[in-house]
């Protein structure tokens, strides 16, 4: 757990933080301005509430902090939650923004001829190796992942896969490389979670900022 005493809330950097920011002000948890500047290289701020800090890092990260106690709370995709599907997580509240969902995509004429009951053994190029897995072992089917970090779009078109498992928004990425959603795997939006320790050890401020951000999302 983490050493010193103030609860430590691990936000996303990205486009979850643009539409998160609003939020976090209606929760009534306002950083000091440092937070806002993208160009500064505090990575912990201090807030309005004396006893919670922010620190602001990399999307799969939150759940690592999150996850061994480093961060008290966290906001993170439920994207994120699932690859990570930690016991230690628990996420009570959507905050109802940063929507998006899973699927699984290939070209277009490898789609046109999908059978997906004739599936066996199949390569998938993906940043979510273990939602993938899930996914396609479900179906009895064996999944082998590549893993990449982004730019997943270029993997069908280059050889390296027939299919891939990313976040499908608008569909644009997709369409521009000339790939369509084959299946969706389930729908995506920012969750605030806490750490099931944290939680037991001190309910008291850690369900205060649960009600709080439920508060900011139902008005929201
Ligand atoms: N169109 C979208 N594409 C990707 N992520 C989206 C989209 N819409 C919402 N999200 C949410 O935003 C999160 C990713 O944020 P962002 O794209 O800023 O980070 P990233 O570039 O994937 O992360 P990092 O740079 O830390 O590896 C996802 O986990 C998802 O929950
Ligand atoms: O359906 P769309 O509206 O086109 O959005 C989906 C795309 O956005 C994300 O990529 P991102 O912009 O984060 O870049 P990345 O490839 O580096 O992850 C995601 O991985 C898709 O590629």
């Amino acid at each position: 757990m983490n050493a010193n005493d103030k609860l430590v809330l691990a936000v996303p950097k990205g486009r979850i933080l643009k539409a998160i920011a609003p939020l976090m002000a209606r929760a009534g948890v306002e950083p000091e301005d440092a937070f806002f500047d993208e160009d500064a290289r505090q990575l912990q701020f201090a807030t309005s509430d004396p006893n919670l800090d922010i620190i602001r890092v990399r999307s799969f990260d939150t759940a690592t902090f999150l996850a061994f106690g480093a961060a008290h709370l966290a906001v993170s995709g439920s994207d994120v939650l699932m690859e990570f599907d930690h016991p230690e997580i628990y996420a009570p509240v959507n905050l109802d923004v940063g929507h998006c969902h899973l699927a699984v995509a290939a070209p277009a004429d490898l789609a046109a001829n999908e059978d997906p009951q004739r599936w066996s053994h199949l390569r998938v190029a993906t940043k979510y190796p273990n939602v993938t897995r899930r996914y396609f072992a479900r179906r009895g089917v064996q999944a082998e992942c590549i893993k990449l970090n982004g730019a997943l779009e270029l993997a069908p078109n280059l050889g390296l896969c027939r299919r891939i498992v990313d976040l499908v928004q608008t569909g644009s990425t997709l369409k521009a490389n000339g790939l369509v959603e084959i299946d969706r795997i389930a729908d995506v939006s920012a969750r605030l979670a806490v750490n099931r320790t944290a939680l037991k050890t001190r309910p008291g401020p850690v369900n205060d900022l649960i009600s709080r951000f439920r508060e900011a999302a139902r008005a929201a």
